[in-house]
């Protein structure tokens, strides 16, 4: 299941115009993959991530989750389609400080209505799969920031996301656990074949992901020079999408 956006177009209110925040954005992001957007402050990629996520919806353009254009849905079925699909991984874990890991991951199964014994399990599973299993009893307080920062993850992929979204993860991690947080992101992405987007500022990172983009003026442009996978421009990186699929 891959996430798509076409021609997406965002803006805001700015005094008596409106201020465009992203500009005729087209992205496609297949399964098992993951995308870096990066950019200079205020570029538009917090907005990008938001269209994904359906917490904002464009102006123009179509977003795709896991097959549905969610364009033509209602608020209740565009919060069912998030609960369901997307997994968002925010830049600070906002772990609640009195539940220790295992329910910090069980109550995401609790508002999906999953079954209680089914949700202990997969926690588990995620918990062993970020390398916590033997630290499912702590509480926030307990771990270090690298670590919450697992669990955040964790908890992101708990009800089996297509999609993941990732606002600057390794922001308040230091070089090597920044690293290692890296590292696990592109592993689960293989692992659950989901379709990741991850906003970063951190250039050391961008060599490890599957492809860059960079973002300007609220549109996809040249990537930083350091990026593996690059294209000359925009419309080269939509000439590099036709050509790949
Ligand atoms: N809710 C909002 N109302 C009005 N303008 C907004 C709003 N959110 C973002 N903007 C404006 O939209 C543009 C893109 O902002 P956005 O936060 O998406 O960029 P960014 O690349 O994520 O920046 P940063 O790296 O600083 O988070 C900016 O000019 C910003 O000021």
């Amino acid at each position: 299941m891959t996430l798509t956006l076409t021609d997406v177009t965002l803006t805001y209110p700015d005094g008596d115009t409106r201020l465009t925040a992203l500009d005729r954005v087209s992205l496609t992001v297949p399964a098992g993959t993951v995308t870096a957007v990066a950019g200079p402050s205020g570029s538009g990629k917090s907005s990008l991530l938001a269209v994904a996520a359906t917490l904002v919806t464009p102006d123009r353009g179509r977003v795709v989750v896991a097959g549905t254009d969610t364009s033509g849905l209602g608020r209740a079925d565009t919060a069912a389609l998030r609960r369901a699909h997307i997994g968002i991984v925010f830049q600070q874990p906002h772990l609640l400080p009195s539940l220790t890991a295992l329910e910090q991951l069980q109550v995401m199964a609790h508002l999906s209505h999953g079954s209680a014994r089914a949700a202990r399990g997969r926690a588990m599973d995620l918990l062993d799969a970020v390398g916590l299993a033997d630290r499912s009893g702590s509480r926030p307080h307990q771990l270090s920031g690298g670590q919450r920062q697992r669990v955040n993850i964790a908890r992101a992929l708990m009800n089996e996301p297509a999609v993941l979204l990732v606002d600057e993860p390794t922001s308040a991690l230091d070089h090597a656990r920044g690293s290692a947080v890296l590292d696990l992101l592109v592993a689960l992405t293989r692992e659950r074949s989901t379709a990741t987007v991850m906003v970063t500022h951190d250039r050391a990172h961008l060599d490890r992901v599957d492809r860059t983009v960079g973002m300007e003026d609220g549109r996809l442009s040249s990537p930083p020079a350091t990026a593996r996978a690059v294209s000359g421009t925009a419309g080269a990186y939509e000439a590099d999408e036709a050509a790949r699929t």
